[in-house]
């Protein structure tokens, strides 16, 4: 089949056969399509998708026995040494096995043949820009020779213009955009001379870019180089944070007295009480935020969930957005690559949907609040008071700040973070309270999983500790301020083996609102409840999340765990219309054609998130290819003979309704380059793409 050819012909008439767009599928929840046709059914097998018997092909070694999911390998950044909670073999059991995955995976190098010096990057031919590095530059300064020599031809698809260019009118990728061709021209003055120059529809736009460096437009948070370079040369000043955390010391030391004693003494237990010093200052109230039926929330995805995925999910419906994992120490360290993470696109710093009425919250006012967040990840608490400090203070757009607590890498875990905050509590209120301290009006929760190993669940004793504090802490300082709680339902040591544990999440979602009805008179205790040491609206949200795959299953969860809101991973990298499924209370029998809208979506916005240069496109492919990785595991819901779809299904090796559909649902990666190249021509030589696991199929190592 000739991919490329594809691009620009409308797409229907791509797929071979005529294809119908999205049928809306209205069923009862144990209502089959097939049963629908009156099509007498086969029993359902747990862990298979029930693909209609015309779909299946024959397809040795694609039993779906064959395919043991293993989203592990796409959730960290690194493979995993150990797969529980204990360091070492263990004793009588078998370890996991590992052999499968790619531990280091190398995409080769996207740059030009020869670098084009920054200095006339993106001026007219005969700018009189001089170059600062003068004669050492060994970068290239001739335009023609670049254009002709420095780099590959113009790209063709999109019809050969340049898509950031036709959506802003203007190209931030200039002279290196592959799309060049489109938007420059040759002017001849009056001498006779001929200047190539860039084209925009809007110079003043394009100067103002250009003033700022790296920024794309639509993406927000840009935070500027100098602030990352006064961040690495320590020349940021964190008052606040080194104020709380001066104290924070004193208090951890006292306490720790007070706690070695406090088990056989009961006086002594007191002193810490007489001995209490408060805080240097009050935490500021917080913005209101609010999580409900109407904000299912795209949870915190490294790798998958950046900037352009985002944009997808919003567009399709996502109410709550989080960014990818961010390190606390290379961000205070001002590392240009955490920084990165932290963008966002305009969509996400809109208000987020609220039907008033739907639930008594008569102090929120959604107009005030945005939807997108931060997650940030550190072991100790002056890492993450500081990030916290710096986020707050650098970023404009910023709905939350989330701590994980659940990532099981072992790089992270090792660390003492992620999810090893599981199993120090004491630490991670300390850090809740002094990132609450410190973050001026904006919300800190956090994310944790029921615990770090089987035998051992802790998560119901820590979301009281989150909701309400230790008893000590509580009676003189108050609730710790953390604004809402998600609990994935699984533990670290279970990684993705088994299902998510609902009824776990609904004993949790119980607790907190017990919690919240009891927050007041426990703080009242000691004290009146201070607005500012409570949480937003004066309550914790709880959100529950895992395997959520439908908006049956979304809404199953509301009403039989009581969660405020179901977050959503993996189902939405599979399906990201899983959003408007739940907007519209329905299933959609996407096209294949459709399907690939959003592929074009994705490679647009990747374009104008990282630039339509050499690096931005392959940099788009990369990603592109990683989101593929999952997307291809999508089973049309027109070809089940049984619904709901379930997100841990494997399928038999089948066909589509039509040659697109076959081909969206290949997990060769080779084939996923050939789409990829449909809409960001064809991949250069060098580049390379591994996924995450050898075998091309579910697996993949998966941070929370
Ligand atoms: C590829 C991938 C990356 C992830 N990255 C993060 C992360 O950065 N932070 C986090 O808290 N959880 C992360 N997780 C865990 C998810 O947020 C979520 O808790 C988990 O996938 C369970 O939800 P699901 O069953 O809906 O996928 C990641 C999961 C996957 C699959």
């Amino acid at each position: 089949m000739e991919l490329q050819e594809k691009v620009g012909r409308p797409i229907d008439a791509v797929n071979g056969d005529s294809e119908p767009a999205t049928k809306r599928v209205k069923l009862a929840d144990d209502v089959s399509p097939a049963a629908q046709e009156g099509t007498p059914l086969r029993p359902r097998v747990k862990g298979v998708a029930p693909i209609k018997e015309e779909y299946l092909i024959s397809a040795p070694g694609r039993e779906p026995e064959a395919d043991i999911p293993d989203d592990d390998a796409a959730e960290g950044r690194t493979a995993p040494d150990a797969q529980d909670g204990s360091h070492g073999p263990k004793k009588g059991g078998k370890q996991k096995r590992q052999k499968g995955q790619n531990k280091e995976r190398h995409f080769g190098t996207f740059t030009d043949a020869v670098r084009l010096c920054n200095s006339v990057a993106w001026t007219p031919e005969f700018s009189p820009r001089s170059c600062w590095s003068g004669e050492r530059c060994n970068a290239l300064h001739d335009l023609r020779k670049y254009l002709k020599e420095g780099r590959r031809a113009d790209v063709e698809v999109f019809g050969g213009k340049c898509p950031v260019w036709e959506t802003h009118g203007r190209c931030s990728s200039g002279w290196r955009c592959l799309f060049v061709s489109s938007h420059m021209k040759e002017v001849e003055h009056e001498d006779g001379r001929k200047e190539l120059v860039l084209v925009t529809r809007d110079d003043k736009a394009s100067e103002a870019e250009e003033e700022a460096g790296d920024a794309r437009p639509g993406v927000v948070n840009n935070i500027p180089s100098g602030t990352k370079i006064d961040l690495n040369r320590k020349k940021v000043a964190f008052e606040k944070s080194e104020q709380y955390l001066k104290w924070l010391a004193k208090d951890t030391e006292l306490y720790k007295i007070h706690y070695h004693r406090q088990k056989d003494d009961v006086d002594e237990a007191n002193d810490y009480r007489a001995q209490y010093i408060e805080p240097p200052f009050q935490p500021s109230e917080k913005r209101k935020v609010y999580f409900g039926r109407e904000t299912p929330t795209l949870a915190p995805l490294t790798t998958q969930g950046n900037l352009p995925f985002r944009r997808l999910c919003v567009e399709l419906g996502a109410q709550v957005t989080y960014s990818e994992m961010a390190l606390g120490l290379p961000l205070l360290q001002g590392q240009k690559a955490d920084w990165t993470l932290m963008r966002a696109h305009e969509s996400e710093a809109t208000p987020p949907r609220f039907n008033p009425g739907s639930v008594a919250e008569p102090s929120y006012d959604n107009s005030k609040d945005l939807k997108f967040g931060v997650q940030i990840t550190a072991h100790a608490p002056w890492i993450a008071v500081k990030a916290t400090e710096a986020l707050t203070r650098f970023m404009p757009h910023l709905r939350i700040v989330d701590i994980n607590c659940g990532c099981p890498i072992d790089m992270v875990f090792k660390s003492g973070a992620g999810s090893a905050l599981l199993d120090a509590p004491s630490k991670l209120e300390r850090m809740i309270r002094g990132m609450n301290a410190v973050s001026g009006e904006v919300p800190i929760s956090a994310k944790i999983r029921m615990g770090v190993r089987d035998d051992k669940l802790t998560a119901q004793k820590l979301v009281e500790r989150l909701a309400l504090g230790s008893a000590d802490m509580r009676d003189q300082t108050g609730a710790p301020g953390c604004a809402a709680i998600t609990l994935h339902g699984r533990t670290r040591q279970q990684r993705y083996t088994k299902a998510a544990d609902w009824s776990y999440i609904a004993e949790c979602a119980a607790l907190i609102k017990q919690y919240n009805s009891q927050k007041d008179s426990l703080t009242d205790t000691i004290r009146e409840a201070d607005a500012r040491t409570l949480p937003s609206a004066g309550r914790t949200y709880f959100l529950g999340n895992g395997d959520c795959y439908s908006h049956i299953e979304y809404f199953e969860h509301m009403d039989k765990a009581k969660v405020d809101s179901v977050m959503i991973g993996r189902g939405a990298i599979v399906k990201p219309w899983i959003f408007e499924e739940i907007e519209k209370g329905q299933y959609l029998d996407k096209s294949a054609s459709e399907r690939l809208m959003y592929v074009e979506k994705f490679a647009r916005y990747g374009m104008e998130a990282w630039g339509s240069d050499e690096l931005g496109l392959n940099y788009t492919r990369r990603f592109l290819l990683e989101f593929l990785s999952f997307f291809n595991r999508y089973v049309p819901i027109g070809i089940l003979e049984h619904l709901p779809p379930a997100l841990n299904d494997r399928p038999k090796a089948y066909r589509g309704r039509n040659d697109l559909e076959t081909l969206l649902a290949s997990r060769d990666y080779k084939d996923w380059i050939k789409i990829s190249e449909m809409f960001l021509g064809p991949a250069p030589k060098e580049f390379k793409f591994q996924p995450k696991h050898k075998s091309n199929s579910y697996e993949i190592e998966a941070e929370g």
